[in-house]
């Protein structure tokens, strides 16, 4: 396949975000909660139960301490002529409070990571179903791998994001709780908290905003960045790299990529810091006039020791936990905009349309399919593909398919596949619009085997059964399609046989040749009982013995079936009913070999040229 593609569409750059985008972000959280909810019901019910129970604590034990100094100082006041067993009382219940608070907070963050692991393997799977549904054209849009790669992402991320919400709630309470004793001492306070806690959250804001922008914008670049790390360091490209010593190239692009992102994270990261010393300054000056206030006040003896202790101590943690709240609200918030990223991906819809009603598909199959002035454009290319081709494959027809790099082959037989519709005109089965019929059995009655087909690395077995994996457990299936396929050979003489692991990224992996390879990739088309099988250069890689028992045996084993090859030797395209001569992805000549010949015309061209390189 010879891909000259063309990537009109800049990836979109996005704005800041406004305050009041980031509060609307903030209604995918119910949508979030729902899928953490359906992950573990019981797990978030017992967390959040657990949070809620967890939260009365510091009003609970600052309390209980203001009561231990108030005994304290009555029982010094009256040298020891009143029992203990009051201030032990209150002692224990302290320290049993301590204990409580210390195991909550255990079974807390036990519970969320139990939850966010779970979370994140549910989310990779529903990404990876919902990748299954999209189109292959889909796949071919670099905009659509961004937001790919933005919700994997997230699968990680949130997981942070779904503790943070739980520990706000459980914050939200403390606070409640310890406003509650503050408003009844002195409401003054909760003003001088809030002024020394607020610049803190607006400036936190300010910095989320400027961090996600720059994230945002980073995607493609970040992408670039993976690819550069899997080119140079991956067993399916070190034998390239070697030969042409690519790794100094590869070496300073990922340097010059990794560089840029250092340098514009580390700007980012000196401004915040910078700002975020101030602001603490900001909060220790109002926690301090708070302290002041409530010393001026026990000295002049209108509250006692306990008081001040309990006030200091409420004033203290509400400023921490009132800066939490608000700090991690930017945060959540954030969490909440890339959640929309997440949730866009699940947005974005296959656009090969099911039919409602499907026709079942034909068995067998007695009109053909038929090209009614088909046109074919890939999106962002300039050429078409394929333009007004009209021709019948019909049933039991065997089809070959000629011309020149970038003719159009390879995308002719997509179409008849069905991975794109046509941009212009249609195909028809039996006289229906291919459209028509349940797109999973005419994958189902397709048996399809393109030049770049995969090597995966799983056993010799299970690289068979790719061709139909319902069947992975058929091992006579699978020897069956192997004899076939002229694979049988090579099994024997593998080590563990069908079991042998192929590849060299596992253990024990053996690696292929190229012949052997398209053997096994061969095997996967007699997997399933097809009514139309594709081979898209199926032999470009065996020897010329090995080419000729495979077209014998295909020959053999396809009577009846409609079959489309397409192939660059002249020795298999002849052995076809018909050929179809393609250029510029225009059907120039259509008939057999011997039809073709006397013609004269382009094959005949090109047949001549290649039998004159054997003469
Ligand atoms: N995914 C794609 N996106 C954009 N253009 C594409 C894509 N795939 C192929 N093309 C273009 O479409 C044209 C036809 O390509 P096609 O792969 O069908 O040719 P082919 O005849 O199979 O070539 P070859 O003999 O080299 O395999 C070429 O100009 C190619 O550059």
């Amino acid at each position: 396949m010879n891909a000259t593609r063309s990537s009109k569409k800049q990836p979109p750059k996005p704005d800041k975000i406004t305050f009041k985008e980031r509060l609307a972000a903030l209604r995918n959280l119910p949508q979030f909660f729902k899928l953490v909810w359906q992950t573990s019901a019981w797990m978030t019910a017992c967390s959040f139960m657990l949070r809620i129970i967890r939260s009365a604590i510091p009003l609970a034990i600052l309390y209980v301490g203001k009561l231990i100094i108030d005994q304290v100082v009555m029982l010094s006041r009256n040298h020891g002529g009143q029992s203990h067993y009051h201030l032990w009382q209150l002692v224990a219940l302290e320290f049993g409070l301590a204990i409580l608070s210390d195991t909550l907070s255990r079974g807390i963050t036990l519970l969320d990571s139990l939850l966010g692991d779970l979370f994140s393997n549910e989310t990779s799977i529903r990404i990876m179903n919902h990748a299954a549904t999209l189109d292959l054209d889909q796949f071919e849009d670099s905009v659509f791998y961004d937001k790919l790669e933005r919700a994997r992402q997230q699968t990680v991320g949130r997981t942070v994001l779904l503790s943070q919400m739980m520990s706000q709630v459980q914050d939200l309470i403390t606070m409640g709780f310890l406003a509650a004793g503050l408003m009844a001492y002195n409401p003054w306070l909760i003003v001088l908290l809030l002024i020394a806690v607020i610049p803190a959250f607006l400036g936190e804001s300010y910095f989320n905003d400027q961090g996600y922008a720059l994230t945002r914008g980073q995607t493609p670049e970040r992408r670039e960045l993976d690819y550069v790390r899997y080119l140079g360091a991956s067993d399916e490209t070190a034998k390239e790299v070697k030969i042409f010593n690519l790794s100094g190239f590869i070496i300073n692009r990922f340097k010059v990529l990794s560089n840029q992102f250092y340098s514009d994270n580390k700007r980012l990261a000196l401004k915040r810091s910078g700002w975020g010393v101030f602001f603490a300054m900001l909060g220790s000056a109002g926690y301090y006039a708070a302290y002041v206030v409530i010393i001026l006040r026990a000295v002049n003896g209108s509250t006692s020791i306990g008081d001040l202790t309990f006030l200091a101590g409420s004033f203290r943690q509400m400023r921490s936990l009132l800066e939490n709240i608000l700090t991690r609200f930017t945060s959540v918030s954030q969490g909440a905009i890339y959640l929309a990223d997440f949730f866009e991906f699940f947005q974005i819809k296959p656009k090969i349309t099911l039919s409602k009603n499907p026709r079942p598909f034909p068995k067998p199959i007695k009109l053909g399919f038929v090209f009614e002035d088909v046109g074919f454009k890939y999106q962002n290319a300039e050429r078409w593909a394929n333009r007004h081709l009209s021709f019948t494959l019909k049933p039991g027809e065997k089809l070959a398919l000629v011309g020149e790099n970038g003719a159009g082959k390879t995308t002719l037989v997509k179409l008849l596949a069905r991975l794109y519709d046509p941009t212009e005109g249609r195909i028809t089965l039996d006289g229906h619009d291919l459209k028509e019929y349940d797109l999973a059995e005419l994958r189902l009655q397709t048996g399809i085997i393109f030049q770049d087909y995969l090597r995966y690395q799983l056993t010799l077995s299970q690289n068979i059964a790719v061709g139909n994996i319902a069947e992975q457990e058929n091992h006579e299936l699978i020897k069956v399609a192997a004899h076939q396929s002229l694979a049988d050979e090579l099994a024997e003489r593998l080590p563990n046989k069908y079991d042998q692991m192929l590849g060299r990224r596992f253990f024990n992996g053996v690696d292929l040749s190229g012949g052997e390879w398209q053997k096994v990739a061969l095997a996967r088309a007699y997997m399933r009982d097809a009514q139309l099988l594709i081979l898209d250069e199926p032999t470009a890689a065996l020897d010329a013995r090995a080419e000729y028992d495979v077209f014998q045996r295909f020959a053999q084993l396809t009577e009846g079936k409609s079959a489309v090859l397409i192939s660059h030797r002249f020795s298999t395209v002849r052995m076809a009913d018909r050929i179809l001569v393609l250029e510029k992805g225009q059907l120039k000549e259509i008939g057999s070999h011997q039809e073709l010949l006397n013609l004269g015309g382009r094959y005949a061209e090109l047949f001549n040229l290649q039998a004159a390189g054997y003469r």
